[in-house]
């Protein structure tokens, strides 16, 4: 416990909880008190019965009486103990005669489903009742719009209270605390994934959350999954570095719709919008913008602050068709080819994998530039309906790998095939990747997909999904924050972080 301590202090947390009913029943009570006397940071101790193995036979509940008296002798600075600790009367005389130790009382709510404000300020008040200095609810939620009562209670309770979301879809409990006016924030040591919990490193590095305050605007991609998005990475040193008060966090989100109708507070401002969201989040917008509406998919939706209204764009198009088109200039540059021609996509056949959201964004982009586009997705429904809205043409996607009209096709991948954990994947074989003059992988994680790998090995010009990824976050910063993006320093951000 004492090298963990260490190696807090070098990630950067202001104080450690040290959980000592792991211990506590093999340990010597003198083991213990050597590691209270020997902390080098701030310390939370904590004893919980309901964690602790002996707890059943009994017996247990001496030995947390005693460490966490010893604790309290010691003038350890917080000392945490379960609600129905602190009401025993025995406590309750330690609790009311301590010194300078102060005093965090927890309790854990499964309730099932979303908890209710009333059953949780009812909680707050009884426990607040044991003397309490602090009060820590940890809750176990099913989706991320059960964390909604929550930071009401952060915000509006008058004792000073931790909220501690148990499982992937309460990470916000940890990111957004600060800005609702949690007392603390809890980070995992040493990088370690643990479901819920950001990691000590991100939160020292990326959310910075010293610099949050109760006017910080909160945007975030939502997703689903979402662990992937380097959104966070490039979006939080982006804000800092245009002084702008924002934070940007992953959002889990199961329900899209949901998600709006539960979030609707003006200091929401703004969304990425992820797999498999893009479509449905169109429903949820007041407005949305022409070019997102004839997609049918939207990437962004900002709240405007006049009138709080969800107002929907799409930045992937004009992101993913620049990038290709820069990419084909180039080529043609390259090859001695005039490099004032404008519509370079123009009669070229632009073959086109996956009919989800990004894929409307391509097709609809590469459309519009004058290209003959041909869809193929595994549901061949859908590139059916995609390829009748845009006058294109759909096929079957078995015939994918013999397709070839013609050389010096593009291909654009705007499938999940290839994505991380399955980068083994590719939705195509190399053999038949020489028709293509251009390939491009909207999949950005891994950065160089087998994809683009095997494209480049048969000479094809590569556009990476990065630079999509780049190219449509600097429209979204825009639209965030009504101010220009800093592009060199976001290109830079993310070419070091990849
Ligand atoms: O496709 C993407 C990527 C993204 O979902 C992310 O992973 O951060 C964010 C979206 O805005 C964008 O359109």
């Amino acid at each position: 416990m004492l090298a963990s301590m260490e190696k807090a202090k070098e990630e950067g947390a202001d104080l450690v909880e040290l959980c000592v009913d792991s211990m506590a029943p093999s340990s010597h009570i003198s083991h213990i008190q050597t590691l209270f006397k020997q902390r080098t940071l701030p310390s939370i101790v904590s004893y919980r019965l309901k964690s602790s193995r002996k707890s059943s036979r009994g017996g247990c509940k001496n030995s947390c009486f005693q460490v966490l008296k010893l604790a309290l002798d010691l003038d350890v600075e917080f000392v945490e103990m379960d609600y129905e600790v602190a009401s025993d009367m025995s406590m309750c005389e330690l609790i009311h005669g301590r010194s300078n130790t102060k005093i965090i009382v927890s309790s854990y709510v499964n309730g099932g489903g979303r908890p209710s404000t009333e059953k949780l300020g009812d909680l707050i008040a009884c426990m607040q009742a044991t003397g309490a200095d602090v009060i820590k609810l940890e809750i176990a939620v099913d989706y991320i719009t059960d964390l909604a009562p929550i930071f009401q209670m952060l915000t509006y309770c008058q004792v000073p209270l931790i909220a501690m979301a148990v499982g992937s879809r309460g990470l916000i409990s940890q990111l957004l605390g600060p800005k609702f006016g949690g007392f603390l924030v809890y980070g995992s040591l040493g990088g370690k994934s643990v479901p819920g919990l950001p990691t000590l490193l991100s939160l020292k590095q990326i959310y910075k959350l010293e610099h949050t305050n109760a006017d910080t605007k909160v945007f975030g991609v939502v997703s689903n999954p979402v662990g992937h998005s380097k959104g966070p990475i490039l979006h939080n040193p982006a804000f800092r570095h245009t002084q702008y008060n924002g934070i940007y966090v992953p959002l889990l989100v199961d329900d899209v719709k949901e998600f709006f109708t539960t979030y609707t507070g003006i200091d929401f401002a703004g969304f990425s919008i992820g797999i498999p969201h893009k479509e449905a989040a169109v429903a949820c917008c007041d407005e949305v913008h022409p070019l997102a509406k004839s997609i049918g998919a939207v990437n962004t939706i900002i709240r405007r602050p006049i009138d709080g209204k969800l107002v929907g764009y799409n930045t992937d198009c004009e992101a993913s068709i620049s990038a290709i088109e820069d990419a084909l200039r180039e080529r043609q540059v390259g090859n001695g080819v005039a490099s004032h021609i404008t519509s370079l996509l123009a009669g070229k056949t632009f073959v086109l994998v996956g009919a989800g959201g990004a894929g409307r964004a391509l097709a609809f982009g590469a459309k519009s530039r004058g290209a003959r586009v041909v869809i193929f997705n595994r549901n061949y429904e859908r590139a059916k309906a995609l390829a009748h809205a845009i006058s294109g043409e759909a096929l079957p996607y078995e015939c994918l790998q013999e397709y070839c009209p013609e050389n010096g096709m593009i291909l654009a991948n705007a499938s999940a095939i290839g994505m991380e954990p399955n980068s083994n994947q590719s939705p195509i074989p190399k053999e038949a990747l020489k028709a293509y003059e251009v390939v491009f992988d909207a999949v950005y994680t891994p950065r160089n997909t087998r994809l683009l790998r095997e494209a480049a090995e048969v000479g094809a010009t590569v556009v990476s999904g990065v630079e999509m990824f780049i190219r449509q976050a600097l429209g979204q910063f825009r639209l965030f924050t009504g101010g220009l993006a800093p592009e060199d320093f976001i290109r830079k951000l993310v070419l070091e972080q990849f």
